[in-house]
C-alpha cells in the first residue's frame, strides 16, 4: 500500500462516492451546482460585494465530495454562471461577473473547494473538529485573499481592504464553525446508525 493509499484509508466518505458509479456522480455534481445555486441566493447585498452563503457551500462540497469531484462541481456551477443562468449572488449571470469586483473569489472558489477536498482526505474532517474548523477557516482565508487581492488592484488597497476582507472575516469564522459542526454531526450519526 502506498503512503498515498494510507491517507485515504480513514477517509469519511459519508456520501460514500468512492464506491458509486459514474452516473451517480453525475447526478451528484448537478445537485452541488444547484447547492451553490441556492447557497447564492442566500445573501445579504452589499455593494460592491455582497455577504453570501458561497463559501460554507464551496468548502462543504468539498469536504463532503473530495478535491476532484468537488472542483469538478464548482467549476460546473461556474460554467453554468458563464453560460448565462442565475445562479451567482443576486441571481447574476453570464460573463460580466467574472471581470467584475467580484472575480477573485469566483476565481477562487474551485481553489478552495479543491484545498478543503484534499484536506478532507487526509482525515481534516469529520470528528477532527479542529482540524476540520482549520481547514474551513483556510479555505475561507484563502478566498478573502484572492477576493480582496482582484478587488484591490481594481479599486485600491484600502478599499479592497476596508469593502473586500474585513467585512467578511467575522462571517469566515461563523461559516467555518458551522461546517465543521454539521460534518462532526454527520460523523457522529452515522457512528451510531452503523452500530444499530
Ligand atoms: O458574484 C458572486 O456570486 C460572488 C460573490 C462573492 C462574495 C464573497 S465570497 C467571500 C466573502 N464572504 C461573503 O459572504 N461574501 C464575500
Amino acid at each position: 500500500m502506498s503512503l498515498f493509499d494510507a491517507h485515504q484509508v480513514d477517509a469519511f466518505d459519508p456520501l460514500r462516492l468512492g464506491q458509486r458509479s459514474l452516473a451517480i456522480k453525475a447526478v451528484f455534481v448537478v445537485a452541488g451546482t444547484l447547492a451553490l445555486a441556492l447557497a447564492s441566493q442566500i445573501s445579504v447585498p452589499m455593494v460592491p460585494v455582497p455577504i453570501t452563503m458561497q463559501t460554507f457551500a464551496i468548502t462543504m462540497i468539498g469536504a463532503l465530495y473530495g478535491w476532484r469531484l468537488g472542483a469538478l462541481t464548482i467549476l460546473a456551477w461556474l460554467g453554468e454562471a458563464m453560460l448565462g443562468f442565475p445562479v451567482l449572488a443576486g441571481g447574476a449571470g453570464g460573463l460580466a461577473p467574472f471581470v467584475g469586483p467580484t472575480a477573485g473569489y469566483l476565481v477562487s472558489f474551485p481553489i478552495i473547494g479543491a484545498l478543503t477536498g484534499w484536506l478532507a482526505e487526509r482525515g481534516w474532517t469529520g470528528d477532527r473538529v479542529i482540524r476540520s474548523f482549520a481547514s474551513h477557516l483556510v479555505a475561507n482565508i484563502l478566498c478573502l485573499v484572492i477576493g480582496g487581492g482582484w478587488l484591490a488592484v481594481l479599486i485600491g488597497a484600502e478599499k479592497g481592504w476596508l469593502l473586500g476582507v474585513a467585512p467578511f472575516i467575522l462571517g469566515a469564522v461563523l461559516k467555518s464553525a458551522l461546517a465543521a459542526a454539521v460534518l462532526m454531526g454527520a460523523k457522529i450519526y452515522l457512528g451510531r446508525a452503523r452500530l444499530n
